[in-house]
């Protein structure tokens, strides 16, 4: 996918769980190669689903969800491993492995394609420089303060550039100073042609930003707007 223009689309997307909880319903948007994105709306309101979906950990009951004219609802089990290296991921609590170093951590997200030691060599100091690294690379997780957890975990989810990054709450867990400090990182690497999806709670940086912001309620979408606010009538 690295490249390629990546365009996503929902096509008359609706989840139910299995205990008939509708979570998402009749879900139509389309979200642009470039693009970033603001995922807002109440607890419950279905933004963790909607993410569930994109990565193909949860199906969708009805509907399709096209990204760069693929079909991903039609995926087999088989090849989800290699759909999901297209996409990066991050998340509130980090998810960073303990045993390894900040450089590990990151080399690891390489590894595991089976990336050449050579490239990872080239590689990860880079993107360790990007994200304002350099001096931690020797660091363990513990031994970091929580935004720099975070630029871990963003360095390690775009290591292997994808064309797409989902952030998840990705500053619920840091202090507003420092959530600035993450906000303006992941606007770097969008400015670098990334399409970022971002779920949020976080008001004040979503009506700072004014990007695309996309309110869900009760599953439905009752905001879509270009340079949006966090604010949407129910
Ligand atoms: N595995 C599941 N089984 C049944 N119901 C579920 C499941 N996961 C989520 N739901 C329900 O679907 C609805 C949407 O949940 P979802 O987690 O997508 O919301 P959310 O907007 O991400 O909330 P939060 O901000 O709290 O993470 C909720 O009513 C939730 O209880």
């Amino acid at each position: 996918m690295t490249g390629v223009d990546i365009v996503i689309e929902f096509k008359d997307v609706n989840k139910s769980y299995k205990n008939g909880k509708v979570a998402l319903s009749n879900i139509n948007l389309k979200i642009d190669k470039g693009e970033f994105v603001f995922l807002v709306g109440s607890s419950g309101a279905g933004k963790s689903t909607f993410i569930k979906l994109l990565l193909k950990e949860k199906e969708v009951t009805t509907g399709k969800i096209i990204i760069e004219g693929q079909d991903i609802t039609k995926i087999p089990r088989r090849k989800i491993p290699q759909f999901r290296r297209n996409i990066g991921v991050v998340f509130q609590d980090f998810r960073l492995l303990p045993n390894k170093t900040v450089y590990e951590n990151v080399a690891f997200a390489m590894e595991i394609i089976g990336q050449s030691s050579k490239n990872i060599r080239r590689r990860v100091p880079f993107i360790l420089g990007m994200v304002g690294l350099s001096d931690k690379a020797k660091f363990y997780p513990h031994e970091l303060s929580g935004g720099e957890q975070q630029r871990v975990s963003i360095a390690r989810a775009i290591v292997n550039k994808p064309s797409l990054l989902i952030a998840d709450e990705p500053t619920g867990n840091l202090d507003p100073s420092t959530a600035k400090e993450i906000m303006n990182l992941l606007m770097d690497i969008n400015r670098r042609g990334t399409t970022i999806i971002m779920a949020t709670h976080a008001k004040d940086l979503v009506d700072k930003m004014r990007k695309r912001v996309i309110a869900l309620d009760k599953g439905k979408v009752v905001k879509d707007e270009e340079r949006g606010t966090y604010n949407y009538d129910k």
